[in-house]
């Protein structure tokens, strides 16, 4: 029994020592996510990330940018207790993932408390998240989406559907179980297509009437139960513009916060160039346009900065959303085609 303990327990050394620091880190986070007592341990030392009713705590720095504010357990503690909560309340973030050095990452939401009094004990702002997309990187959109979207989904699954009884969680948050039936309740996302259509010298982009004045994105469309991606997206281009579509070709994928959690696959296609009339559902869209590549340059170079400034006539989503990327490769595409 000594001696296969020991066996093991030199297999894990020589394993830990061969890994590379990502394959650590994951195995590491592995462990959090099933082992309810090291991921309480592992929190002591985390970095916890603020939402107050899902908008998420942003702090300016120096420089005069925003950045997403990530804040120590113990001084978190710290500013619940001067806000009137206990301390414990920490307790209740869900894990996220960690850093490159191997820092634990979490999310907890204080929409109970006072704002303004978070606000200033935090020296920070609570920002809706569409709007902090404008304000801060790339990679620190990525994690305060998924931050997000783990709070909304266990503030939406607290009960079994099949017996109606409170679901609990595990101590990092990646599912909830039923004690009553036994089932397991894992976060869900919805797969969508999204899709830049180009007919070779434009591409089409739709806006739906509850966009932002201006903004157009590439068309896009939730997965039907028992569809392929590629099914979906020709379904989707017809149904929206009256489009057949071919030449499908991946582009990539991300995950989307909104409206509950979206697996966003996407891909270019192209359409016959004598075939481009387009026929709208006015139901989805409240407009769909063919622009020109210069039109889609101007765009790109000029993205809304100040949300109480008039915003460009016609602008594109954030550098965080896929469809961005989407554009972003046409309009690379047609440069090298124009040389
Ligand atoms: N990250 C990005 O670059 C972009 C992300 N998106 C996201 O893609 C999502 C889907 O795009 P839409 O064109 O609005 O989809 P859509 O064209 O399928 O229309 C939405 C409608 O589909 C129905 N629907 C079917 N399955 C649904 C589900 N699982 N959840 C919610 N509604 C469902 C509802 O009636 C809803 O009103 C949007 O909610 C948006 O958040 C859209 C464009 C760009
Ligand atoms: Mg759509």
């Amino acid at each position: 029994m000594l001696k296969s303990f020991k066996l093991l327990f030199n297999c894990n050394l020589v394993l830990s020592r061969s890994c590379s620091g990502y394959v650590s880190r994951m195995r590491y986070l592995m462990r959090l996510k099933e082992d309810d007592e090291a991921c309480r341990e592992a929190l002591k030392s985390g970095n916890i990330l603020l939402y107050h009713k899902l908008a998420p705590l942003l702090q300016k720095t120096n420089s005069g940018v925003y950045k997403l504010a990530c804040l120590k357990t113990s001084d978190l503690e710290h500013i619940l207790e001067k806000v009137g909560k206990d301390k414990h309340f920490v307790n209740e973030s869900f894990l996220l993932g960690c850093t490159d050095k191997g820092q634990p990452q979490f999310s907890l939401e204080v929409g109970d408390l006072d704002r303004r009094a978070l606000e200033q004990e935090c020296q920070g702002l609570f920002v809706d998240l569409r709007r902090a997309f404008f304000m801060i990187t790339g990679s620190e959109s990525a994690l305060v989406a998924k931050g997000q979207a783990l709070l909304r989904w266990h503030q939406t699954n607290g009960f079994c559907s099949a017996t109606g009884q409170p679901t609990i969680r595990n101590q990092s948050g990646s599912f909830r179980v039923c004690p009553s039936s036994g089932i397991t309740y894992y976060p869900k996302m919805a797969p969508v297509v999204i899709v830049l259509v180009s007919d070779g010298s434009r591409c089409l982009l739709a806006r739906q009437a509850m966009f932002p004045p201006g903004m157009y994105s590439a068309l896009s469309g939730f997965c039907d139960m028992g569809e392929s991606m590629e099914e979906a997206l020709h379904r989707e281009v017809a149904e929206e513009v009256g489009l057949e579509v071919e030449n499908l070709q991946y582009s990539g994928s991300q995950h989307w916060p909104f409206p509950q959690s979206s697996f966003m696959l996407a891909c270019h296609a192209t359409v016959n160039p004598d075939k481009t009339q387009v026929n709208i559902d006015t139901a989805e869209l409240e407009d769909a346009r063919w622009f020109t590549f210069e039109e889609i340059t101007e765009a790109l170079q000029n993205p809304p900065r100040n949300p109480k400034e008039e915003p460009p006539v016609f602008w594109v989503p954030p550098s965080y959303a896929i469809a961005n990327q989407l554009i972003q490769e046409w309009a690379n595409q047609q440069q090298l085609s124009r040389k």
